[in-house]
């Protein structure tokens, strides 16, 4: 099957990994019934990476199709089968890390370092899940009437739909895939057209563990096309769609989804706050901060988006952070050294200079960067911003290199702009003070929050949000049940 590809663009020790065709079905890869093509760019230089094969609805019907037919024998599989299957391809995924990071860095454009550090976060929901599943106990629950006993059973939900973004291309899947896998469910899902190299690479991975042919289908088509996604929310089929996106297009989606009542589970936009409070450790906070509005030139959905500084730190937090930020190396990610690569695109490059010029306009001052980068590519300067006033980022997510910093005096001030915000996904603050520790985090509106860290997810615990960010959990014992039904079995005549 390789043979017949084209030779990939980048460097790969195992060839297989890197997929022409557009789309996998049923245990085979294939460019679908459509007509059309569309391009994928590497960001760091704006060049074409390769084109892509338009799936068609009738491709996406037909994944579904081989989805259900696969589910009947998948859905009976012990727990004990589909965790040995589920360690296989963590170990594929480790064995071909280098390639998969390689993938990554360039269709997404981030530097290789975090593309490997990627690969080892997506990778590790396998193994957690592998374990996991073996202890997916039920209960036996006291029953009210004699005779009577009451046990549950926990059962996969069916075929389910994955809708993913560009920004973590391999593991915003596999935190979804292997909780889904590990529950029984089969799965179909829609990549991103940023990132399809990375979605097919891993179904080459599923495919060489072993996974049986229908029980993971990829479809992909150009993100401007909403019919595939359309028609994973209306088929009758799917009984859940888990969607990792923005706010936006989890609205449409929860809507064209009503008409099937299917089980939703939505991952959506950010605007986190990033309080640093008088008794903070100035070393840490800014530590933190660089991590976590930074990572990934601040394309991630926890990342900082508005830093509030207590009055007695505001100076030597700006001044420390805006050190640390000269200190980078804004790059290509594939490039030696570079900590900062590009954006996705040159609409989020053009979104970071409207919340610059707005924010300025309103009073901030520029501290560090503030402007495009006249290089190939789309790049932003890393960003930091002083004394920022009310302007459109309090309430909207910039999704790139720009740090806002705000000033606050009290502790409620503080609370009260961090909830002023219709989203809730993460919060992160710094402080020495543990009763502090225990009212902020109580009363920040989100559902994550980061004590004197920036860096807040692992396979074992949940991330999820909370008011427009969201509902569902990914990712620890909360992920599983997410996956699964309860199905309560009540035994009489005993
Ligand atoms: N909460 C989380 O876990 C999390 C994680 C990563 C990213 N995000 C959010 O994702 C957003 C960035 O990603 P994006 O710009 O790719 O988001 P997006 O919502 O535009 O796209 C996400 C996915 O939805 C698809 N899509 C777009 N329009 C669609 C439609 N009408 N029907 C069906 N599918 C459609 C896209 O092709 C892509 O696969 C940010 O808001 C970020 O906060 C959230």
């Amino acid at each position: 099957m390789a043979s017949t590809r084209a030779a990939p663009p980048i460097k790969l020790n195992n060839p297989s990994l890197w997929v022409t065709e557009g789309g996998f079905i049923n245990g085979k890869f294939t460019k679908g019934t459509g007509t059309g093509t569309f391009d994928v760019i590497n960001p760091g230089n704006g060049k074409v990476l390769g084109s892509l094969p338009e799936m068609t609805v009738a491709d996406t019907k037909e994944a579904i199709q081989h989805a259900a037919t696969a589910l009947k024998s998948w859905r009976k599989t012990s727990e004990y089968e589909r965790a040995a299957i589920l360690q296989k391809i963590f170990q594929l995924q480790m064995d071909n890390a280098e390639d998969l990071a390689q993938i990554i860095t360039a269709e997404n454009g981030k530097p290789l370092a975090d593309a490997r550090g990627e690969i080892s976060y997506g990778g590790s929901y396998f193994s957690w899940y592998a374990g996991e599943v073996v202890r997916n106990y039920g209960d036996v629950i006291p029953s009210l009437v004699k005779g009577v006993q009451n046990t549950t059973l926990k059962q996969p939900i069916g075929v389910c739909a994955i809708i993913t973004p560009w920004n973590f291309p391999n593991a915003m899947v596999t935190r979804k895939l292997a909780a889904a896998l590990a529950a029984g469910n089969t799965v179909v899902l829609k990549a991103p057209s940023e990132t399809p190299y990375s979605a097919l690479a891993l179904a080459e991975i599923l495919r060489q563990a072993g996974v049986p042919e229908g029980v993971f289908n990829v479809v992909l088509t150009e993100n401007d096309t909403p019919a595939i996604g359309k028609e994973l929310c209306e088929n009758p089929t799917i009984h859940k769609l888990s969607f990792t996106g923005s706010t936006r297009v989890g609205k449409i989606l929860m809507s064209q989804a009503s008409g099937t009542l299917k089980k939703l589970s939505f991952e959506l936009g950010g605007n986190a706050p990033f309080i640093v409070f008088d008794d903070a450790d100035l070393d840490k906070a800014v530590a933190g901060a660089v991590a976590c509005k930074f990572r990934s030139s601040g394309q991630t959905c926890v990342c900082g988006n508005r830093l509030l500084v207590q009055d007695g730190i505001y100076d030597q937090f700006a001044k420390k952070l805006v050190e640390a930020v000269k200190a980078f190396k804004v790059g290509q990610g594939a490039h030696d050294g570079i900590t900062h690569g590009p954006l996705i695109h040159q609409a989020a490059v053009n979104k970071v200079q409207d919340h610059v010029d707005d924010a300025v306009a309103k009073g901030a001052k520029v501290l560090v960067g503030g402007k495009k980068m006249s290089v190939d590519g789309y790049f932003y300067e890393p960003t930091v911003l002083g004394d920022v006033q009310e302007c459109a980022i309090d309430q909207e997510e910039t999704f790139g290199p720009l740090a806002p910093l705000y000033r606050f005096k009290t502790e409620e001030e503080a609370i009260e702009r961090a909830n002023d915000t219709e989203v809730g996904l993460a919060g992160y603050f710094f402080t020495e003070n543990i009763a502090r520790v225990h009212r902020v985090s109580a009363a920040l509106e989100v559902g994550m929050v980061g004590v004197n860290t920036g860096l807040i997810s692992q396979a074992g615990v949940p991330f999820g949000g909370v008011k427009e960010s969201g509902f569902g959990r990914e990712g620890s014992k909360y992920g599983l049940q997410d996956w699964q039904q309860i199905k309560l079995v009540a035994l009489g005549g005993l």
